[in-house]
């Protein structure tokens, strides 16, 4: 907790000095305006004892402008309390998107320990913003009660000692806090599961399938059955927390009630002046007050920390992520493969997973060549092309580059040499323009290169169908642009991979699963065309073998293993897997 204080307290004057500082004012001044009606309360009646009516008139006047000075420093304050909150939750939402946006691998969305820390930090993310204000309105809390408790030991001194009564009651609701603060990290996987629901159930992509088979009452209900599970849990630690709450806020009224008596007391032995005792006992009647205050600020402030802590963990994650991956001195990546790539006996295990999803693969994919991926579903493809691009890390064995070990690169710098199209693409709804260029940053603004990727990817066609060209603007779900079919959306990622020239490696995870036959004909014949020009290797996994035969290379993986590498002919004679596959395809589609 001390890191996410210190964290907090650091943050607000970084983003914004003045507006903290006036977040500290505001805080303070507000905290102290209950306190500051007493002592005037208690001048009043040393007035009122005296019967000075001029003095009564200038404390009229007195309370008039502080009450007008609070309120308005209040009011005035206001505003600039909530734009230092969005200022901080932006800053946090950025480096939050520094961490989880760029570890080298994706263990951080993949491993459930770290990913549900992850989605913690996702959920939690708006406490955090709030936090340097809830802990000045905290600080302003406590200063108000030590005023209150030495006004009072003025009167008796063993006064003093009454705000240390209201401390079991702040022990105990941190106590509760933390149980609770436990039992909502224990119910993540639920709470996660609920969101999933949540999402399935109002967003677009899915619609079309909630509405066909009718799921809205089904999700809603597996909604309900979820959060209920996670709620039982929290409410059985709310409950067990009650108790000690609750005992502790009586021993607090009690000593409340005695300290009454005792000013009163004082008070009436002449041991202490009218306007003293008048203040004290004002103030004794805020105590309950401020510690209530106190405790739903200390509440606040502690689900702000647990935010901060939560965000802060996941950095240290990242950091000791890219510290095992990034190796201090990295190998050049070489500017052009000679040799090829080659893997070594490489296995992976998936974190959460008892078996291997790769074991023992030793390939040689030789520069310039195109080398297909097929297997059943589940056979592995995916993953080894994800172990190629360097985003996870291998269990054993090695990926070598030209000879040197793929672990010996910088992450950035292998990928920035390499490109990639991924089954199921990302739809960024940008203008057509910015969608393609993000394929390489450098030429964004490039558009011949970007009509170039274009081609490439048989997007011509798409692109003199879209009213403004290529500033068309894509996607319906963040704003009002053109809505494009799935292999439209598909061709744009295509397009996008094919920004980066020469790259040493291009991986096409099912380029051409939603396009249509010509689209899929004139995308390989590119891919083929250009691998043999630039020399990198191409990477394309398929499950249509008619695609696969005019591979270079062709690699059948079989529960994780390379079960055959060959040619078509050469695997067509083999009669093994690749063989029954294909007889099996040619049967319907050729
Ligand atoms: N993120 C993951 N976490 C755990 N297991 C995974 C993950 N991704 C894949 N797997 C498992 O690893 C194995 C290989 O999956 P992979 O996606 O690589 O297969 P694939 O050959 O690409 O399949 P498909 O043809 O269906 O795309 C499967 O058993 C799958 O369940």
């Amino acid at each position: 907790m001390i890191s996410a204080l210190r964290f907090t307290l650091s943050i607000a004057p970084r983003t914004d000095r003045f507006r903290s500082a006036i977040v500290v004012a505001v805080a303070i001044l507000e905290q102290a305006t209950g306190f500051g009606l007493a002592l005037l309360l208690g001048l009043f009646s040393e007035v009122a004892r005296r019967h000075s009516t001029d003095g009564l008139v200038v404390l009229a006047l007195c309370v008039a402008v502080f009450v007008m000075v609070t309120q308005g420093t209040f009011i005035a304050g206001y505003f600039t309390r909530l734009r230092l909150q969005e200022e901080i939750q932006n800053e946090v939402e950025r480096r939050i998107i520094d961490v989880v946006g760029t570890t080298p691998t994706l263990e951080i969305h993949e491993n459930s320990g770290r990913s549900e820390r992850a989605a913690v930090v996702r959920g939690a993310r708006n406490e955090i913003g709030p936090g340097f204000d809830r802990l000045m309105w905290l600080a302003g809390a406590a200063l108000a009660l030590i005023g209150s408790a030495v006004l009072m030991a003025s009167v008796v001194p063993v006064l003093a000692l009454l705000p240390l009564f209201a401390v079991p009651t702040v022990l105990a609701t941190q106590a509760a806090d933390k149980k609770r603060g436990k039992a909502v990290e224990r119910a993540t996987p639920s709470t996660r599961l609920a969101g999933h629901l949540f999402q399935l159930a109002t967003t677009a992509a899915p619609a079309r399938e909630t509405r066909l088979f009718g799921l809205a009452g089904e999700l809603r209900s597996r909604h309900r059955t979820t959060w209920d599970e996670a709620g039982r849990d929290i409410a059985r630690s709310d409950g067990r927390a009650r108790l000690p709450v609750v005992l502790a806020w009586l021993f607090f009224v009690l000593a409340y009630a005695a300290a009454i008596v005792l000013m009163v007391r004082a008070g009436l032995s002449g041991d202490a002046s009218l306007g003293l005792v008048v203040a004290a006992v004002a103030v004794s009647s805020q105590i309950t007050g401020q510690v209530q205050g106190l405790l739903s600020l200390t509440f606040w402030t502690m689900e702000s920390l647990r935010a901060t802590r939560a965000f802060l963990d996941v950095v240290a994650d990242g950091a000791a992520e890219t510290a095992a991956v990034v190796p201090a001195t990295p190998a050049p990546v070489p500017p052009k493969l000679s040799g090829g790539i080659k893997l070594e006996g490489l296995s992976f295990q998936y974190w959460n997973r008892e078996q291997r999803s790769l074991s023992d693969i030793d390939l040689e994919l030789p520069a310039g060549a195109v080398v297909a991926l097929v297997g059943e579903n589940g056979a592995g493809k995916s993953t080894l092309v994800k172990m190629l691009c360097g985003l996870y890390r291998p269990s054993a064995g090695r990926i070598l580059v030209d000879g040197t070990d793929l672990t010996r690169f910088a992450p950035d710098e292998w990928r920035a040499r390499i490109t990639a199209a991924f089954q199921d693409p990302v739809h960024i709804e940008m203008s057509l323009q910015d969608t393609i260029g993000l394929g390489s940053l450098g030429h964004r603004d490039d558009a011949d290169r970007i009509r170039e990727a274009l081609r490439t990817a048989g997007g011509d066609r798409l692109l003199a169908s879209l009213p403004d060209g290529l500033r068309t603007r894509l996607g319906r779900e963040s704003w009002d642009g053109k809505g494009l079919s799935g292999g439209q959306w598909q061709t744009v990622a295509n397009a996008r991979a094919a920004m980066r020239h020469a790259p040493l490696l291009r991986v096409l995870d099912e380029p051409s699963a939603s396009l249509d036959a010509h689209a899929e004909e004139w995308l390989f014949q590119q891919y083929t065309e250009l691998s043999r020009l630039d020399g990198g290797v191409t990477v394309l996994v398929t499950h249509r073998i008619t695609s696969a035969r005019a591979a270079d290379l062709i690699v059948v993986l079989d529960g994780g293993r390379v079960a055959e590498v060959g040619t078509h002919d050469a695997l067509s004679r083999a009669d093994g897997l690749y063989a029954e596959l294909f007889h099996l395809q040619a049967r319907y589609f050729v």
